[in-house]
């Protein structure tokens, strides 16, 4: 949609046309509230201030909405949808990569308690998993931090696909 667009909708439908970028709800509250946006780069630039203060509660209360690495999203919903395309590189992996991936996830899991997230456009089923083997090695302060830095990447590849 266009920018005016955004900028003229209502509070409540602003905040829908935002809300499958991520699953916070005071992230899209403050995006709506900061409208209007004179261009996109404010716009973005505002998304990406608000994204750079998420802790640990919004990075738990977002994983919810991002399925894991390799495993189909299967649903109608938007962000199922959008999954689907981010991770499409994973639908051509072959059973050893498939493989692979579903014991990288489970062996993070273990190891930090939550879903592995990357952000999967772009990237190679290899890639992503050399990531996330990477990252295996990571303090759990480190990887909280870079967790959060690629929650912000796909919150806003997905706010720049929605918002032109
Ligand atoms: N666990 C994940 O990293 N999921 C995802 N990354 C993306 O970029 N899209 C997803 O659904």
């Amino acid at each position: 949609m266009e920018l005016a667009t955004f900028n003229q909708l209502s509070a409540d439908e602003a905040q829908s046309a935002i809300r499958h970028c991520v699953a916070i709800p005071h992230w899209q509250q403050s995006m709506v509230a900061g409208r209007p946006f004179a261009t996109i780069e404010a716009l973005l630039a505002t998304a990406d201030a608000l994204a750079r203060q998420w802790q640990q509660p919004e990075l738990e209360a977002a994983l919810s909405a991002h399925p894991r690495i390799g495993e189909r999203a299967d649903g109608a919903d938007k962000e199922s949808v959008l999954s689907r395309g981010e991770q499409s590189a994973m639908q051509q992996a072959d059973y050893a990569l498939q493989q692979a991936m579903q014991q990288g996830n489970q062996a993070y899991e273990a190891r930090f308690g939550r879903v592995f997230l990357i952000r999967a456009k772009g990237r190679s089923g290899e890639q992503m998993l050399a990531e996330l083997q990477r990252r295996l090695q990571n303090s759990d302060v480190t990887e909280q931090q870079e967790a959060l830095d690629q929650l912000r990447e796909i919150t806003l590849l997905r706010l720049k696909e929605t918002i032109q």
